[in-house]
């Protein structure tokens, strides 16, 4: 049966900073704490701005809640994460995920995140979001796809959750709306 879903869900980004270094590659994540997902291990971002591109917002939610400034031009597409909550379709969001490995600064703690560098391989997912564990450790390793995450009815586990992988790696041309999957309008 069709589940009933946000007619404009919120257009947000997420904007992942990675290190390499001669022990490996560490991406840095950060505690929420206020807002949408406070108390979990996060990664930075938000929402999309009226007149901002998802590589605008990427850059400024990332200054915004970490101090850290990336430049815009190595900002890579990774992944779309289209969230979708039956139990409360207002928090529907559409996710564009970008990784940087140019940026300077010191990530600092801001009101909204405090940010901690983690190996890409020890991901703290039990603080995480419990969907992270399908998507982001993926999307570390190179794989580029849209998911569809549908939260149960505690907004907290995972319902459904599936991926199409994108063609040659590169970000479907499509809008994220337009994106969407199959079975589920
Ligand atoms: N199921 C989920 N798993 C996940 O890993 N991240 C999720 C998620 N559902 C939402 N998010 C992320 C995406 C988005 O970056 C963030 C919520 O956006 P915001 O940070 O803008 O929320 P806030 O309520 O803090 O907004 P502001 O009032 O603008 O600060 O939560």
């Amino acid at each position: 049966m069709a589940q009933s879903f946000a007619a404009t869900p919120t257009q947000v980004v997420l904007c992942l900073p990675l290190l390499r270094g001669l022990t490996g590659t560490q991406v840095l994540l950060g505690h929420k704490q206020r807002g949408f997902g406070a108390g979990r291990v996060v990664a930075p971002g938000g929402k999309i701005e009226p007149g901002e591109s998802p590589e605008q917002a990427a850059v400024r939610e990332l200054f915004e809640e970490t101090s850290l400034v990336a430049e815009i031009s190595s900002l890579e597409p990774a992944a779309r994460v289209f969230f979708r909550f039956p139990s409360r379709p207002a928090a529907d969001m559409d996710c564009t995920v970008f990784l940087t490995s140019a940026f300077a600064g010191m990530a600092t703690a801001s009101e909204e995140l405090v940010p901690a560098w983690y190996p890409v391989g020890h991901l703290p997912l039990a603080r995480m979001w419990d969907d992270s564990a399908m998507w982001l450790g993926r999307l570390l390793v190179g794989e580029r796809f849209d998911a569809l995450v549908v939260l149960d009815e505690d907004n907290e586990s995972v319902a459904r959750f599936s991926t199409v992988d994108w063609a040659d790696k590169k970000i479907p041309a499509t809008t994220a709306t337009e994106a969407g999957f199959p079975d589920i309008t």
